[in-house]
């Protein structure tokens, strides 16, 4: 099935800025992106803050160019084309949902004009049509008639991503990214937001990307989940895999420090914190905090290699064994990172002066 849209070997650099003031430095948010999202299927997207999640999904709507590579919208060369026909072939196909709705609506417009705004934009429909769409768009979300006339500032949080969502499918796209839709909510909240876009998914057959740093909620809403790590795609694996059958060391760590797991075991300790974005490690990005790291990680950048299912992949030297448990991890990593300190201490100071 030919993909809705493909990244291929696409990279986004910025300027790095310090006190406002932009540097020297160049900020490296992601590398060497090669991905392709099917029609229908829903796509998780996890990773520790600043390792490009947010990047990847302004890539995959369009909304962000790449510094190199290309993005291609149902076979066509996005960034090739002439700025009209790119809004037409964006707006078009995609929509996106933001991470906070009170910031991303605008306060001074009712919930009517912010869902008709994009109707107007791309010429949609007679008068008459788009506010027959408006209405259709706020029952799909399950919106009272009665809010068309409320401003977001009279929603609570909860009804106003409704709205986003509801903005978001105004122009009927094939593809969806959500960033991070439900942190800015209320936990008692969440689940009905998380449930309304699987609800929608399959009734509209709306390809997802799901973008989060919880890696449970990843898993249940997704078909498939990619995990990043400084601006690189480190693991794509099914999301029945990705808890203790993922290859790379990173995801199983990530994994191993989710809150709520049937069998609660001690996260996998991860050695310093992640490197600069402005100056990451040379070969895996990952190896400063691995405990599987050795010379060849300083130096090579793994490929992808298959795991035992052609649909799971990972980019790692030293992968975890099929089988490995994540406690047997956690004990590797523990040692790893005692080995260390002791290396790091002058010997005399490991020996204790007898009392
Ligand atoms: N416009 C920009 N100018 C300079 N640096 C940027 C810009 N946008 C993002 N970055 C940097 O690029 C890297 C990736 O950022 P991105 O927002 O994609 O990460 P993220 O994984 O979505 O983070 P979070 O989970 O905190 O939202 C970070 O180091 C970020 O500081």
């Amino acid at each position: 099935m030919s993909a809705l849209v493909r990244l291929s070997d696409t990279h986004v650099v910025h300027k790095a800025r310090s006190g406002g003031v932009f540097t020297r430095d160049k900020v490296y948010a992601l590398t060497g992106a090669d991905l392709a999202i099917a029609p229908g299927e829903t796509v998780g997207v996890v990773g520790e803050s600043g390792c490009g999640k947010s990047t990847l999904a302004k890539v995959l709507v369009g909304v962000q160019q790449p510094t190199s590579g290309t993005v291609t919208f149902g076979g066509r060369d996005l960034w090739s084309l002439k700025p009209a026909e790119r809004r037409t072939a964006v707006g078009g196909s995609t929509g996106m949902i933001f991470q906070d709705p009170s910031t991303a609506l605008n306060r001074r417009l009712p919930v009517r004009q912010i869902l008709r705004d994009p109707l107007d934009v791309h010429r949609r429909g007679t008068t008459a049509e788009r506010a027959d769409r408006v209405r259709e768009l706020m029952s799909l979300v399950g919106l009272p008639r009665a809010l068309a006339d409320a401003l977001p500032g009279q929603l609570s949080g909860g009804q106003r991503q409704r709205v986003a969502i509801a903005r978001a499918l105004a122009l009927d796209p094939d593809l969806v990214v959500a960033d991070e839709p439900t942190s800015a909510l209320d936990v008692s909240v969440r689940a009905q937001i998380l449930n309304l876009l699987l609800d929608l998914k399959e009734r509209l057959g709306l390809a997802l990307v799901f973008v989060s740093h919880d890696i449970q909620t990843v898993r249940r809403m997704s078909d498939r989940v990619i995990t990043m790590y400084l601006g690189r795609i480190v693991e794509e694996s099914p999301a029945d895999e990705v808890t203790d059958r993922s290859r790379h060391p990173y995801t199983r760590a990530l994994f191993s420090a989710t809150p709520g797991l049937l069998d609660p075991i001690d996260p996998i300790p991860l050695v310093g914190p992640v490197p600069s974005a402005t100056r990451p490690p040379s070969g895996c990005p990952f190896r400063t905090r691995c405990w599987k790291a050795d010379e060849v990680c300083g130096s090579v950048m793994p490929d992808f290699a298959a795991a035992s299912r052609p649909d799971h992949r990972f980019r790692c030297h030293h992968p975890v064994e099929e089988g490995e448990s994540t406690r047997a991890l956690v004990a590797q990593a523990e040692s790893a990172a005692s080995a260390t300190a002791m290396a790091d201490v002058p010997f005399q100071q490991h020996i204790r002066e007898p009392s």
